[in-house]
């Protein structure tokens, strides 16, 4: 059967357009997320890096917030994800903490926090959920990390899975390149059956064919997120600031704008700065 025949989430318009009420969980917790799978419901991630923006996104019913490591770029200005620290991911991740009320909370394991062995991975995850109240973490590899999955779930940290594109190794695979074309989609299914075999309660697929991602969810009984990665995964995830249109320069084809946040704040900045420059502002309304 072929990914286009098999349409397996068909989210009702109504259903589509539900506000989080009184009959949605109070708060959504990983069972809520293998439920949408079995009853073939999407749900939204987006990346949250602050209280206020965390608080926006769950009051529109954003299921899941990822504290991604992608603070790097789109917060800290660095060029790569790579160069982000523990101490720094747990500041981003406690403010998300914070302004979530109902989301389910992820944070990434930045490069260099797990990958030396199974106790480094438990040590940082359990560091995560300690300091920051954080509900799962996810990590960027395949069937090689199984065991460090096996051992954080094991412990009580629930792991997301993140295959295909994975920017922490963006030096070893040549760039920002589509993952699992042709016989590669086989090693894609491997490495998302190795994660759920350990006890992923998800995987995260990141630009792969749609068609490779959709053999995926289909093979994988735990919800499967994509970016980049079609539109037969359960769910899906956007940086906020590529989804609102902050963020200068050309975006990723993966990429939908929603708003264009850059001129809203630069269009009220700029009047600001001239009201200041004409004495307008304060005026007596706004002085005491
Ligand atoms: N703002 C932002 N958005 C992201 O999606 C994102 C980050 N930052 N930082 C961490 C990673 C890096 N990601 C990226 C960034 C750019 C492309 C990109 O330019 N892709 C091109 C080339 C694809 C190809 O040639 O195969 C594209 O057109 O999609 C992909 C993933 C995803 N993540
Ligand atoms: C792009 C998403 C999946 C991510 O890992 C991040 O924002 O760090
Ligand atoms: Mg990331």
């Amino acid at each position: 059967m072929s990914s286009e025949q098999r349409a397996p989430y068909a989210n009702s318009a109504a259903e589509a357009d539900e506000a989080p009420s009184a009959t949605t969980p109070a708060k959504i917790r990983t069972h809520h997320l293998a439920q949408a799978k079995a009853e073939g419901r999407r749900f939204s991630m987006l990346t949250a890096y602050d209280t206020l923006m965390a608080e926006v996104f769950d009051e529109a019913g954003v299921e899941t917030l990822l504290v991604g490591d992608s603070a790097a770029n789109n917060v800290m200005g660095h060029a790569t994800t790579l160069p982000i620290t523990l101490d720094e991911m747990i500041v981003f991740a406690k403010s998300v903490v914070s302004g979530a009320k109902r989301a389910l909370v992820v944070v990434d394991l930045p490069f260099g926090s797990y990958e030396a062995s199974v106790e480094q991975a438990v040590t940082t995850g359990v560091r995560l959920m300690k300091e920051s109240g954080v509900h799962a973490v996810k990590l960027e590899g395949g069937a090689y990390y199984a065991d460090h999955v096996r051992a954080l779930t094991a412990a009580g940290v629930p792991v997301i899975g993140h295959i295909g594109f994975t920017p922490q190794s963006e030096h070893a695979l040549g760039g920002y390149r589509v993952q699992g074309r042709g016989d590669a989609a086989q090693a894609l299914i491997e490495d998302a059956l190795a994660l759920e075999a350990a006890g992923a309660f998800c995987v995260l697929m990141e630009m792969v064919p749609a068609a490779a991602a959709a053999r995926v969810d289909e093979a994988l009984s735990v919800p499967t997120i994509g970016i980049g990665a079609g539109n037969a995964t359960t769910g899906q995830v956007l940086v906020w600031q590529d989804l609102l249109g902050l963020r200068r320069g050309r975006l990723p084809r993966f990429v939908k704008q929603y708003a264009d946040l850059r001129s809203v704040v630069h269009d009220a900045v700029t009047a600001y700065r001239s009201d200041v420059a004409s004495g307008a502002f304060p005026d007596t309304e706004h002085s005491f």
